[in-house]
């Protein structure tokens, strides 16, 4: 069951329809490199969850072909188990037994794992998910951001090629995302499993993904690297009110007096508040396009700290509000989104080719 030409990468071909009257229909063909994080985004009903029970084998497509480098998961004529696919699933609501404390869940795990294929050890798991002071108690006794955190560890100990997520904090409140959304970014910064995730949160997806896969009606409408995506004009991401850029560098200065990071990128810096990062660590920074301005010329009588050097690059107009329009700039060759009033662009006679400064306040800097 070798296809040799296929390497390092998922590739999945599904056809599915639930019934007629149903008018859903999954229609995809899908090549994933098979490393970081791959999120699967778009409305509700757009069929991410059929994609990724398909590639479980919890769905049947049965024209469909799925393999994982060169291991065949479904062809024509043959079909592998979802207990023999080398997968971690992880669901929306953390499903552990109740009657086994969170240890010995993991332990339930570390039975069925392929152990000639070890990724990441206990201790490893552990420490990512912080779960140590929790390893007693039942799923009873733990929040439900513990009991997600317990649910990905025990998907992680399995050993899989592919771990699967399924809106993993959409049964979670606000307060509780926002504790469980840095254990998921240490997972899909440091581990080394490639992972497939599903959301309709657009906040989550530019927090996590490498890579986009956007579905609509069941179908791939966009897809690529989560960077070159937001910063494009005429994806459907540059026409929300809150597009955003990430911008990625490394921090080469921190001012604990004023506890403030500088990230450098090119020739440029940006500086923003000081979080958990480290001198010399790469950080990804997202500047939403609301929060850049343009001007002709560097002012030093102003609060902003971010005076960045650009180029006009692309404009374009807002189809809902025709009193905005977008401005894709590159400072060298990282692109940054403008959302300014079509009065302003009007009056700086905006051209592609101009050079501008664009100024981003530090407080609006998301890292
Ligand atoms: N078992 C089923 N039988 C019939 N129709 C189904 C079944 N499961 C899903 N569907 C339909 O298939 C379509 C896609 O559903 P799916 O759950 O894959 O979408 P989704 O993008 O994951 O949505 P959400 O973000 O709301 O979870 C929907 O119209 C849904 O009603």
């Amino acid at each position: 069951m070798v296809n040799r030409q296929s390497t390092n990468r998922l590739e999945v071909k599904l056809t599915k329809q639930y019934s007629e009257q149903s008018g859903f229909s999954l229609d995809v063909d899908l090549h994933i490199a098979h490393t970081g994080v791959t999120a699967l985004f778009g409305p509700s009903g757009s069929g991410k969850t059929t994609f990724l029970r398909c590639v479980a084998g919890l769905e049947r497509s049965p024209q469909g072909t799925i393999n994982l480098n060169n291991e065949i998961w479904q062809s024509r004529d043959f079909w592998l188990p979802t207990h023999q696919r080398p997968i971690g699933y992880v669901f929306q609501e953390a499903s552990l037994f109740p009657h086994l404390t969170a240890d010995e869940n993991l332990q339930f795990a570390i039975k069925r794992a392929n152990k000639s294929h070890a990724i990441i050890t206990y201790d490893e798991v552990i420490a990512l998910m912080n779960i140590e002071p929790i390893l007693s108690q039942y799923p009873q006794q733990l929040s439900g951001g513990e009991r997600q955190r317990v649910a990905i560890a025990r998907a992680l100990l399995i050993q899989p090629q592919l771990l699967l997520m399924d809106e993993p904090l959409a049964g979670l409140d606000d307060v509780l995302k926002q504790e469980i959304l840095p254990y998921l970014e240490q997972l899909c910064r440091r581990c080394r499993i490639p992972i497939l995730y599903v959301s309709h949160s657009l906040d989550e997806v530019i927090r996590l993904a490498d890579y986009m896969v956007v579905l609509n009606k069941g179908k791939v409408v966009e897809q690529g690297e989560t960077q070159n995506l937001l910063g494009t004009l005429g994806t459907s991401f540059s026409k929300y009110q809150d597009a955003s850029v990430l911008i990625s560098g490394t921090v080469e200065k921190q001012e604990s007096q004023w506890t403030l990071s500088w990230m450098n990128f090119g020739s440029q810096h940006i500086v923003f508040k000081q979080g958990n990062e480290q001198l010399g660590d790469t950080v990804r920074l997202r500047v939403q396009s609301k929060d850049v301005s343009l001007s002709l010329s560097k002012h030093n009588d102003s609060s902003i700290l971010n005076k960045l050097s650009v180029v006009v690059d692309d404009m374009e107009e807002d189809q809902q509000d025709p009193s905005m329009v977008m401005v894709r700039v590159l400072a060298e060759s990282t692109p940054i989104l403008a959302r300014i009033t079509s009065l302003s662009a009007h009056n700086l006679k905006l051209k592609k080719g101009q050079s501008l400064i664009a100024q981003i306040k530090s407080v609006a800097v998301l890292s």
